[in-house]
């Protein structure tokens, strides 16, 4: 396949290589890539945990991790073995000084001194910072090194700058790839195309046209195995600070001048210092928070989050917000953001809805058109049109949707995110990572809200699992005379 070129030689370390994003993402998307073509057989993946392990009791548990995680059509025993080939593993802690670095050091010797390497920081983010200040001290960062930062990013500005500030001191910025893998999915990236390829779509792309914009994700699971984290999180950090204000930053955007890195960012990072920054009093207004109680989601009854956790929480499940971006181009639009766990539904999707023709010609107002980006599940693109019903002899309308699967040639099941971009950083390409000033300028706008809600200045409100969530929510758009959209419908 032509267009999974393969990349140059690497040296891929992992620290956190036992955890769970490592078994359930990030080997299982590196294999995928090798079997693609994509991996030299020269490259070299080594794992880097505290848990002392041999190379080959890691490479048992990586073996487990993929046949656990991808589907068995996939898994070739040649494959697998080609790829384990290509594993190793230190034990390391890497937050401290210690001889346990001379492993590492030594893997790391083997290859030629200028090829690229990337050190993946799958670990919890309070030790971003010391595990640079010993790449930096054993003398492992090398003019074509990067590192790759998972989220979070901190849980406020504060964190996020003593983040930023700890790596920043080793890596400059252009070697530090911040991941964000709503940017690795496939439907995220064609909002450019769709916008900016189809001059139907700009033309009509502004609010002068567009009445609101509707950005959901939804999941029908709850916190899993990630209680501990997520309930130090909530919705609002876990989705919103990030992917979704990443999502919104593509929809709202000016046109790059190109797709090079820097225009991108720079581009989304202007519609983030342009989001209405919130106040106590906003935040009331147009901010909902919810936490999940008992239901039934997919035929199965499920517990509340509270009785899940154990114990008392003020954590939302639940997030919805009306944001402004305040530039002419969407004057007075809102955009509605909602991020739910234990929903009816998992579906994450972009809906817009443009303003009904103003015409009297057919008697009541034609509805308005309606563009649906769906990200997943069943990618594709919706578009609600009115027409004449033709069961009528009289001159009624009627609506019909347009809709359009994307789908990979042969309908292979798009790759994972993480497989686009875990190469992406191989090959120096960080137009679809994130820049510290939009993390800042992302915190910024979010920090009044988790500030105003740990005050008690909006009440927590509650939905049961398995519903679309709770009724505040739904009167945030009735004041619009707006509906969220729902995938059924
Ligand atoms: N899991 C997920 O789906 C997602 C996770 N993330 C982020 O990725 C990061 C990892 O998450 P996750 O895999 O779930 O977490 P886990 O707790 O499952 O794994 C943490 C990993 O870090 C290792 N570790 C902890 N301390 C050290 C240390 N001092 N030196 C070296 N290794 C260490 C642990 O191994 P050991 O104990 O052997 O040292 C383990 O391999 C977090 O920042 C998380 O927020 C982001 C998005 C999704
Ligand atoms: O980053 C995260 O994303 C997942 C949802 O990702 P998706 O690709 O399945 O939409 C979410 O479950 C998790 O809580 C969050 O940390």
């Amino acid at each position: 396949m032509e267009h999974f070129q393969q990349v140059e030689p690497f040296d891929y370390v992992i620290f956190g290589a036992t955890g769970d994003l490592t078994m359930r993402k990030l080997l299982p998307a590196l294999y995928n890539r090798l079997r693609l073509g994509q991996i030299p057989d020269d490259a070299c993946i080594i794992g880097a945990a505290r848990t002392e392990l041999s190379r080959e009791a890691y490479v048992a548990r990586a073996r487990e991790a993929l046949e656990r995680f991808l589907p068995s059509d996939v898994l070739s025993p040649g494959l697998v073995d080609r790829f384990l080939a290509r594993l190793d593993y230190v034990t390391l802690d890497s937050s401290r000084e210690s001889t346990q670095w001379d492993s590492l050091t030594s893997l790391l010797a083997k290859a030629q001194p200028d090829r690229v390497r990337v050190f993946y920081f799958a670990t919890a983010p309070q030790l971003y910072g010391s595990i640079c200040e010993n790449l930096h001290r054993y003398g492992l960062i090398t003019p074509s090194s990067r590192v790759v930062l998972e989220k979070p990013i901190g849980t406020d500005m504060a964190t996020a700058t003593a983040i930023n500030d700890g790596v920043g001191q080793y890596f400059p910025e252009k070697q530090i790839y911040r991941i964000d893998h709503y940017l690795g999915k496939e439907t995220v990236q064609n909002v450019l195309a769709l916008r900016f390829a189809n001059p139907l779509i700009n033309a009509a792309w502004s609010a002068e046209h567009i009445e609101s914009v509707q950005i959901t994700a939804a999941e029908t699971v709850g916190v899993e195995g990630r209680a501990a984290y997520y309930d130090t999180s909530g919705a609002l950090r876990d989705m919103i600070q990030n992917h979704l204000l990443q999502v919104l930053c593509l929809v709202a955007m000016e046109a790059p001048d190109s797709l090079e890195a820097d225009a991108v960012r720079n581009a989304k990072l202007a519609v983030l210092n342009a989001l209405r920054p919130m106040t106590e009093a906003s935040v009331a207004t147009e901010t909902v928070r919810a936490q999940y109680t008992a239901g039934v989601v997919g035929g199965e009854n499920v517990p509340g989050y509270l009785e899940e956790l154990g114990t008392p929480s003020a954590t939302e499940t639940y997030a919805a917000v009306r944001a402004w971006v305040d530039t002419p181009r969407w004057k007075n639009v809102p955009f509605y953001i909602r991020t739910a766990k234990r929903s009816a539904r998992k579906v994450s999707e972009i809906v817009v809805t443009f303003r009904p023709a103003a015409t009297t010609m057919f008697g009541a107002t034609p509805a308005s058109n309606r563009l649906v980006l769906r990200i997943q599940p069943n990618e594709g693109v919706e578009l609600r049109l009115n027409v004449k019903n033709p069961a009528l002899d009289v001159f009624n309308l009627h609506t019909a949707d347009l809709d359009t699967s994307i789908r990979m040639e042969g309908g292979m099941p798009f790759p994972d995110s993480y497989e686009r971009l875990l190469l992406d950083a191989v090959r120096g390409d960080p137009v679809l990572f994130i820049r510290r000033d939009e993390v800042e300028a992302a915190w910024r706008w979010a920090e009044p809200i988790l500030d105003a809600w740990k005050h008690n200045k909006v009440s927590m409100q509650t939905y049961s699992a398995g519903s679309y969530g709770p009724d505040q929510a739904t009167r945030l758009l009735a004041e619009h005379n707006d509906t969220w959209h729902e995938a059924s419908e």
